[in-house]
């Protein structure tokens, strides 16, 4: 298939700065250099160790590191690769949606439930398989558009890198945490089945100053770690973190803050899997995706996730360490990724994608 001449969606040069003012209240994240924790620095490590305890949520600067510029580079040719994917014409997407229990594959808009009222989200989202990418075409679960066939080594180093960065962090948590860092490395091998995935998303330009609609609804994330690369606001956070937040509206009284994009930076949260194994010391923070605010919101808002995950048998249980109070599942045997994923997934109001 010849590659698109133009790319007239994702035109990250074209878009206008995120609007300022008390009309755009945002979130204060910490930033946190991925070269400085790499380089083992206590102070930055405890800067970490606290805001994935609070907020759940980090900007974590790219530059510098081979993990760091892969993530920070390669996020713009991935866009540009949803942006071909998601020009392909309907009916052919559906042929690549979701099934057997999986969260691979397409989204299309307004599959899922935006609120309790059962407003449709109005966001179409491609997840491809980390286990398909970085292994030969033989091998691969499922079958792909050509598109992403055409882009698999790009998407190959891309999981990789993401994969990685998570992990290091992974190791951060658990030293803090007293837990053996192999504990959490054995429940993320890379070449394991997982429901680890690069996700494309692409929301529609906002119609109406006062953006009523929802692109990607209120959630928290299920795996471990979220790294999340966006060019465009409209993602928001919940100013209070709620470690027990029910699905699609948060339970706490708050309200929502946007998480300005900063450049050079992904967005690093960590996710439902995180809590279950710390017993609630780590957050999980609540967010939602609207269209894009003020002059932004002309554009298409585009973002590509990486989200690591427990590989698929691996039980979902508290992990013992001397930072994690001992909980009742202890003699429990736990349930399998595979299967929480899916059941944190029905959670969110899926209404089909037929
Ligand atoms: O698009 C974004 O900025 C966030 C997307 C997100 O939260 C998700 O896909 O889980
Ligand atoms: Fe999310």
């Amino acid at each position: 298939m010849p590659h698109k001449e133009e790319y007239t969606e994702f035109t990250p040069n074209q878009y206008p700065p995120f609007p300022e003012g008390a009309d755009f209240p945002t979130v204060e994240l910490q930033t946190i250099s991925l070269r400085t924790l790499e380089e083992g620095d206590e102070a930055e490590i405890d800067r970490a160790f606290e805001a994935f305890k609070s907020r759940g949520f980090v900007y974590l600067e790219l530059a510098g590191t081979e993990r760091g510029d892969t993530i920070l580079y390669g996020a713009d040719d991935v866009a540009r690769a949803a942006e071909e994917t998601f020009a392909l014409p309907l009916e052919e997407k559906l042929k690549y949606k979701q099934a057997n229990k999986e969260l691979f594959g397409y989204k299309k808009v307004g599959a899922t439930n935006a609120d309790k009222s059962g407003t449709p989200d109005t966001a179409e989202f491609f997840n491809v398989r980390k286990n398909d990418m970085i292994v030969p075409d033989n091998q691969m679960s499922r079958e792909w558009p050509s598109v992403i066939i055409e882009h698999k080594p790009l998407f190959a180093n891309y999981c990789r890198a993401a994969h990685a960065t998570g992990l290091m962090i992974m190791d951060i948590l658990a030293d803090k945490l007293g837990v053996p860092r192999e504990e959490i490395r054995s429940r993320h091998v890379i070449e394991e089945p997982a429901g680890d995935h690069i996700r494309f998303t692409r929301g529609p330009p906002r119609k109406t100053a006062e953006m009523p609609e929802i692109q990607t609804p209120s959630h928290t994330d299920f795996g471990t770690i979220t790294i999340l690369m966006n060019w465009l606001g409209g993602l928001q956070v919940w100013s209070e973190s709620a470690r027990k937040a029910g699905p699609l509206e948060p339970d706490v009284p708050g309200e929502w803050l946007w998480v300005k994009p900063k450049r050079g930076c992904a967005i690093v949260n960590l996710g439902d899997a995180a809590v279950k194994f710390t017993n609630g010391v780590l957050c999980s923070g609540r967010h939602r995706v609207i269209p894009a605010p003020g002059e932004q919101g002309k554009w298409p808002r585009y973002s590509i996730v990486y989200f690591v995950r427990p590989t698929d048998h691996s039980k979902l249980k508290t992990l013992q360490g001397s930072g994690i109070p001992p909980a009742e599942d202890q003699n429990e045997e736990g349930v399998e990724a595979k299967e929480w994923i899916y059941l944190q997934s029905k959670g969110l109001g899926l209404r089909g994608n037929d």
